[in-house]
């Protein structure tokens, strides 16, 4: 049984609700959709659960409304995709935005949703007839075949979840019958026209988007291996220590401070990676990382050099390949497709992982399918729109994390602010950790390396030399001992000694190496730090998502506590070697939802910056 079905505007305002289904929902179904769904770009999958609840959505991209229907998990309801798509008919035909009240509709609602069952109800029954007949066949085949296996026993469930598959669920005593199912008293999201909580639904005004597309293909990204990752075997490398001179650090002028601020999170668009410092690796990336004082015309992606070129080749990829379309009054989704396929191709190039490519490609349409075009608007301009606006928003993290203001707070707590870098091997957690020392110290902050790589030999010894040249204290405790306890140890001696921050390295480990994530989860569990920074390489593409995803499903199945510790930033190393393909960066953003804190960008201390999310949007739409 249908449990809620809600229309309400994209800025959050509820325009109607059945009165008649009336029943409170368990918890906040819809918000959770708008936060976790909607606002994340994901708003191309088929549906989306929420603890007892499936819901679906369809979307008026021109009238910028939301329907959302709300009914019980085990039901699979056949006719709600019916219903939706008549109710956005009918509402958008009455849909006047000075309009208060709609409450008129209750009456056309109620023969909607009479008229979307009895067509559910005739679905079923041809389903059934058409499985019996199935049944019938293979069970006659299975008689004159002798030994073909029979299908009258095993009943094939066609994923439609009719009323039979209740019935099997019942009977495994998962759930209770829909008529019956009780839901809590009170009532929520009854009323016409009451605001949504407005720092969800605000992002959703600027935001088109849509309901049921196609297939997908799987959901659970992190659990599934990459390609990549699949193709390649196991390297075996020992590993070659880096030779770092005891000369001093040179004093280079740090970018950290007035155009990236002081906490350590890059998520804003004032960042610019290529402003500052660089002297020698990144001056060569100013295309790449280009400013953001830079104006933003429609054609500011072409290169320069173009100049002088005739309108035509002026055009990048993206707008040739959506000129076809151009003056439509309608975007529908066979226009878009071919484009839209293009266009994760095109991010691919830039190492956008492909389910990822593809997810945001599917969120684009989504909120592109049905707009109304004024004539001869151009096409392209608006489609780059949608796809810069996700990518902005993927990018600029909904967490906020103010390293200088949390180590300060810690401070007052007498107490170090605990930094834990994790990641696999070699992609320069020790280099970065000492690279953050550096920019602590640059900020008059008193900082202690821990030494808990005590697994890879050698490990101890590079962490020493960066504390030597930083002149920064060390704590160590040598080879083969429990890294977790050489942490707390760590953690107790920065205290007595009053160092502000402990920054605490990592044996590099592979995401599926059980005893090694075994081992970090009870370093994270047991000195609960108050960073866990995951460093990955900017060079991954598919592999990017597999770890991250993975080392955040391991950290959280080997929780022992009753909150599950994550990954709460990533810092992108190797930054100066990736040329264009920036798409890593998206990746690990998206599948974690974690923040790009830094990013690393040479082999000197002065080599960390911040991610300037506009210029890596422009990188990867070119
Ligand atoms: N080009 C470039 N190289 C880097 C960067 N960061 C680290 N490296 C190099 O990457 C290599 C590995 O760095 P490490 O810091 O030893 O890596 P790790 O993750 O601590 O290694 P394990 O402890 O074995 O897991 C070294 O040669 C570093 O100099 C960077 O931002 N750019």
């Amino acid at each position: 049984m249908l449990e809620q079905l809600l229309i309400f505007t994209r800025g959050g305002l509820i325009l109607w609700t059945c009165k008649e289904l009336g029943k409170a929902l368990k918890g906040s179904p819809i918000d959770t959709l708008i936060r976790s769904c909607l606002l994340e770009e994901r708003s191309g999958e088929v549906s989306f659960n929420y603890e007892a609840y499936t819901l679906k959505w369809t979307f008026h991209n021109d009238l910028g409304l939301v329907f959302v229907a709300v009914y019980q998990r085990i039901l699979h309801l056949l006719y709600v995709d019916d219903l939706l798509s008549l109710v956005k008919e009918s509402f958008s035909e009455i849909y006047d935005p000075k309009r208060m009240s709609y409450d008129d509709f209750d009456e056309t609602f109620r023969q909607l949703r009479m008229e979307a069952e009895a067509r559910g109800e005739e679905l079923r029954k041809v389903k059934v007839v058409s499985c019996v007949k199935k049944q019938g066949q293979v069970s006659k085949s299975g008689l004159d075949g002798g030994n073909k296996s029979g299908g009258g026993g095993s009943k094939k469930d066609d994923g439609d979840g009719d009323k039979d598959k209740v019935g099997s669920l019942m009977t495994n005593g998962n759930h209770k019958d829909d008529d019956k199912t009780d839901l809590a008293n009170g009532k929520e999201n009854t009323a016409d026209n009451v605001v949504l909580d407005p720092s969800k639904l605000m992002k959703l005004r600027s935001k088109g988007v849509r309901g049921r597309g196609g297939v997908r293909k799987t959901d659970s990204i992190g659990n599934k291996s990459s390609k990549v990752s699949a193709a390649e075997p196991p390297k075996k490398a020992t590993k070659k220590n880096r030779v770092w001179d005891d000369a001093a650090p040179k004093q280079v002028k740090l970018d950290f401070t007035d155009s990236v601020g002081e906490n350590g999170n890059g998520n804003h668009d004032h960042v610019d990676i290529a402003a500052a410092d660089q002297g020698e690796s990144m001056m060569d990336k100013e295309e790449v990382f280009s400013s953001d004082d830079e104006s933003e015309d429609d054609d500011d992606d072409e290169p320069r050099s173009d100049e002088k070129k005739p309108e035509a080749k002026k055009k990048g990829w993206f707008s040739s390949v959506f000129q076809s379309i151009t003056g439509k009054a309608n975007l529908e989704r066979t226009d878009l497709e071919p484009a839209l396929k293009a266009l994760k191709e095109r991010l691919m190039t830039k190492n956008v992982a492909e389910e990822i490519a593809e997810k945001l490609c599917e969120s684009v349409e989504a909120s592109l399918e049905g707009k109304k075009l004024a004539s001869f608007t151009r096409i392209s301009s608006t489609v780059q729109g949608a796809m810069e606006d996700a990518l902005i928003r993927i990018l600029t993290p909904r967490r906020s994390i103010d390293i200088m203001r949390d180590v300060h707070a810690a401070k007052e707590q007498r107490r170090p602010y605990v930094v834990v870098f994790v990641g696999v091997n070699g992609v320069g957690k020790s280099t970065n950790l000492a690279k953050v020392a550096y920019w602590l110290q640059q900020h008059k902050v008193s900082v202690m390396m821990a030494a808990c790589d005590t697994f890879r030999s050698g490990a101890v010894e590079q962490l020493r030399t960066h504390a030597r040249r930083l002149q920064i204290p060390i704590f160590e405790k040598g080879y083969e001992k429990d890294p977790a306890v050489v942490a707390k140890e760590a953690i107790q001696e920065a205290t007595r000694n009053g160092s502000d921050v402990v920054l605490v390295d990592t044996a590099g480990r592979m995401q599926d190496n059980e005893p090694l994530m075994r081992a970090l989860s009870k370093l994270i569990n047991l000195n609960k730090p108050d960073l866990v920074l995951f460093v990955g390489e900017a060079l991954v593409g598919n592999d990017a998502v597999d770890q991250l995803s993975k080392f955040n499903q391991k950290l959280s199945d080997l929780s022992n506590s009753g909150t599950t510790r994550l990954v709460d930033g990533i810092l992108l190393t190797k930054f100066d070697t990736i040329d264009d393909k920036v798409g890593a960066a998206l990746s690990m953003v998206y599948i974690s939802g974690a923040p790009v804190m830094f990013v690393g960008c040479g082999q000197s201390y002065t080599d960390l910056k911040k991610l300037n999310v506009k210029a890596i949007v422009k990188t990867l739409l070119k």
